[in-house]
């Protein structure tokens, strides 16, 4: 088998692999761009965006309910999940559909099939041989191995957006960002669920007192949780509606009519056989230096959820990478590494809840003078006004440079809020110069002058 020779290929069109070959190609480099589903990957097509139109129904629908009696008469707002599933399929459609025209446009050599390793320099995809100076890897994540008797008959998050019909019940197995996320839509569309977490809280990243009080509300619209909790097996039962049974150690069942996959995704490095590339590799992705450069391979780059970063799997964060690779690829040296600064989380959970930078405990790790600024708000007049009624804050400064350490907010537009911290922390501007800025009022950025 003779091989087809680039400049670079790339495995893997989300947000990385995508942009790495998009800006090689335009600096006029060879690319081989290569996927092993429809060209855009899972950002675009089963991730942040299809997912968002669904927690945009869930909010919607949950808004008007709560809103009955005080800013509108009546509130009913029921989701067709079916219609719902329609109006998603209009925004990964076109992604589906033109991403990789676009990419061919750019003169961009596209391939269909798995990526597998031949050689230091050299792959093998749909019977065909290829190889380049440099390759990188962008491969994401994959729901991680359940391990559980009966993992067959659990639903991934990808198959949960193909849905047209929504089951009377709904289990989800873990209590992370997808779990909570689709549960906040679920339950807004009047379905029962339960969530099935094997640690005391849920939520892990975000901080505990905002989560116990998101996790609160969730109960009062009917989500049971079940923490600490250790699933034995998933079975069918008889009843047609409830088709499946979940059967946990304490003996106790739920019989549903899905069962969600949330408890987690793992690299998806494992059919690229890296070993015969010469790429090292952990549980925890492919083994990069500070410049995403794989540590074993030097012609290999590694981004995006994929790489052992050690940061959270993240679109802004494979973004970041795919920049400095890009940057990096092809200079005489590779000396560009990226510049994360503190990557704002945020779950789009009903209402939402957002954090940047330390966690409480480690901030008080760190800092000896620490001063935390928190509080329910609920009860304040731009949250009332929504209708709403779970919102909360907690602010971490450091009381001798007057810095914010760290931003955690639960309510209303937190997902907008938290971007505001975010700009500050980069550019290191203290509470005062936060609080000493006029913004626009009513809206939930004004609230940071209060919460300061
Ligand atoms: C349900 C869900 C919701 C999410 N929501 C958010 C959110 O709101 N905000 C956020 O920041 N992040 C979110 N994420 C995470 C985000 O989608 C990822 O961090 C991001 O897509 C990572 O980009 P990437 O470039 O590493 O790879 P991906 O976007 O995962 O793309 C990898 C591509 O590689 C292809 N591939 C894999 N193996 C091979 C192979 N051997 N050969 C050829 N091709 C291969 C895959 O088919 C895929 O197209 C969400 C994830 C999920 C699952
Ligand atoms: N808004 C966002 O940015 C967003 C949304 C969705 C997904 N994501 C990305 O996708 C990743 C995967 O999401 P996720 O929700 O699957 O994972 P997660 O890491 O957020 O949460 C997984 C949860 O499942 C629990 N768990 C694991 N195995 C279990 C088991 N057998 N039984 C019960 N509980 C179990 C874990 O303790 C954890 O709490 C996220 O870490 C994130 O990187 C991001």
């Amino acid at each position: 088998m003779s091989d087809q020779h680039f400049d670079v290929i790339v495995i893997g069109t989300g947000p990385s692999g995508g942009t790495i070959a998009s800006k090689a190609a335009e600096a006029g480099k060879s690319v081989a761009l290569v996927d092993s589903r429809t060209f855009g990957g899972n950002c675009a097509l089963r991730g942040c965006n299809p997912k968002k139109v669904y927690v945009n129904a869930g909010e919607l629908a949950d808004q008007v309910r709560r809103a009955r009696g005080k800013l509108i008469e009546d509130g009913q707002a029921r989701i067709d999940w079916s219609g719902l599933h329609d109006f998603k399929e209009e925004f990964t459609r076109p992604v589906a559909e033109g991403k990789e025209d676009a990419f061919r446009e750019k003169g961009i050599k596209t391939f269909h099939g798995v990526a597998k390793f031949v050689d230091q320099k050299a792959i093998q995809v749909a019977g065909q041989r290829l190889a380049a100076n440099r390759i990188v890897i962008a491969t994401g994540a994959r729901p991680s191995d359940l391990g559980i008797e009966g993992k067959s008959l659990v639903t991934t998050s990808d198959d949960f957006l193909q849905l047209k019909q929504l089951p009377r019940t709904v289990v989800f197995i873990g209590g992370g960002y997808i779990s909570m996320e689709f549960a906040g839509v679920v339950a807004a569309a009047g379905h029962s669920v339960y969530v099935i977490e094997r640690n005391e809280q849920i939520l892990s990243g975000f901080d505990p007192d905002l989560v116990q009080q998101l996790r609160k509300e969730y109960e009062s619209r009917g989500v049971t949780f079940h923490l600490n909790a250790t699933i034995e097996s998933i079975s069918k039962n008889d009843d047609a509606a409830d088709s499946l049974r979940v059967s946990m150690k304490d003996e106790s069942r739920i019989d549903a009519g899905l069962v969600v996959h949330g408890a987690g995704r793992v690299p998806n490095i494992d059919a690229l056989q890296l070993s015969q590339g010469n790429v090292a590799f952990s549980e925890n992705g492919i083994a990069v230096n500070e410049f995403m450069q794989s540590s074993s391979n030097p012609a290999v780059f590694a981004t995006g959820d994929c790489a052992d970063s050690g940061m959270p799997r993240l679109t802004p964060v494979a973004n970041e990478e795919a920049r400095a690779v890009s940057k990096n690829l092809f200079a005489a040296e590779t000396d560009y590494v990226p510049q994360y600064g503190d990557v704002p989380k945020i779950a789009f959970t009903i209402p939402s809840i957002a954090s940047i930078g330390l966690s409480e405990q480690k901030a008080r790790e760190k800092f000896s003078d620490l001063e935390v600024r928190s509080g329910d708000m609920s009860d304040w007049g731009s949250v009332r006004k929504t209708g709403s009624t779970v919102a909360g804050y907690k602010l971490l400064i450091d009381s001798q440079t007057g810095k914010i350490v760290s931003a955690h907010i639960l309510g209303p537009n937190a997902e907008e809020t938290i971007n505001l911290f975010a700009l500050a922390m980069r550019f290191g501007h203290t509470a005062t110069d936060m609080k000493s800025t006029l913004f626009a009022f009513p809206t939930s950025a004004a609230d940071v002058r209060s919460m300061l």
